[in-house]
């Protein structure tokens, strides 16, 4: 678990993973196990989760663009997004549970496209001062495995047709992340059935909710 977030008494949650990893397929089991413990919980997403971010996502998904702007436009919607959405939710007492935050810049942008680590950081610190996720859930899968479960679905956004090699760096940069703090991230072989993994994930909240409640 986490040091302590400034923004209790809200818990801060989020979902992470390379494109077709399973993340939505489990969103909703996060929010239902933190209602089930009686906590009032906000799902919201990145890039979106205010008007102005839902029109950045919809250029960030549809518009060739360099992968310095697509940076710049991620941290652009996530301060709308901190300043209107998440902030006041966790200073009110409600949990947020997040879609993507800044992991996946530092994932996609960083790992994937390039972009200095150390520019992005500065960006965090710039946008979000002193707040993470208390857990972050990285669903891993090989990108082999994403690209057919995909492959099976909707039609593809600009993201969702990036190669196998893209989602390579992307997964490494995102096991990374999660090597690096070992004590707010938890990752979930996802590769497993749906329910094989919301049973992990379902545990370890629960037992995050206790320590967090404790404290
Ligand atoms: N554990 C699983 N085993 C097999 N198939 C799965 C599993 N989890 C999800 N899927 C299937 O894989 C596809 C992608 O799942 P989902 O939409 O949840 O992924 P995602 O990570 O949210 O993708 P994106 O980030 O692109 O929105 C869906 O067809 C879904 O039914
Ligand atoms: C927050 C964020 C997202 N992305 C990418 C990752 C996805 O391909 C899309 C949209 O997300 P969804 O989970 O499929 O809804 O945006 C990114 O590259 N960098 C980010 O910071």
């Amino acid at each position: 678990m986490s040091a302590l977030n400034p923004y209790r008494p809200g818990l801060f949650v989020s979902l992470e993973g390379i494109d077709g990893a399973g993340k939505s397929t489990q969103l909703q089991a996060v929010v239902d196990v933190l209602r089930a413990a009686g906590r009032q919980v906000v799902l919201t997403r990145e890039p979106g989760g205010t008007e102005i971010g839902e029109k950045i996502r919809e250029l960030l998904l549809h518009q060739s663009m360099h992968p310095a702007t697509e940076a710049l436009l991620m941290f652009a919607a996530r301060q709308e997004h901190v300043l209107r959405v998440i902030e006041p939710s966790l200073l009110g007492g409600a949990d947020v549970v997040c879609d993507r935050f800044t992991a996946a810049t530092l994932a996609y942008q960083g790992g994937g496209k390039g972009v200095p680590a150390e520019r992005l950081e500065a960006l965090a610190r710039w946008v979000h001062p002193g707040l993470l996720p208390d857990v972050i859930v990285l669903i891993d899968v090989p990108p082999e495995v994403a690209a057919q479960r995909l492959a099976q679905t909707r039609q593809r956004d600009r993201f969702e047709q990036e190669s196998v090699d893209f989602f390579a760096r992307v997964r490494a940069n995102y096991l990374q992340q999660a090597a690096a703090s070992p004590d707010r991230w938890l990752v979930v072989d996802g590769t497993q059935s749906p329910e094989a993994v919301q049973g992990i994930i379902t545990q370890h909240l629960k037992k995050a909710l206790q320590l967090f409640e404790s404290k």
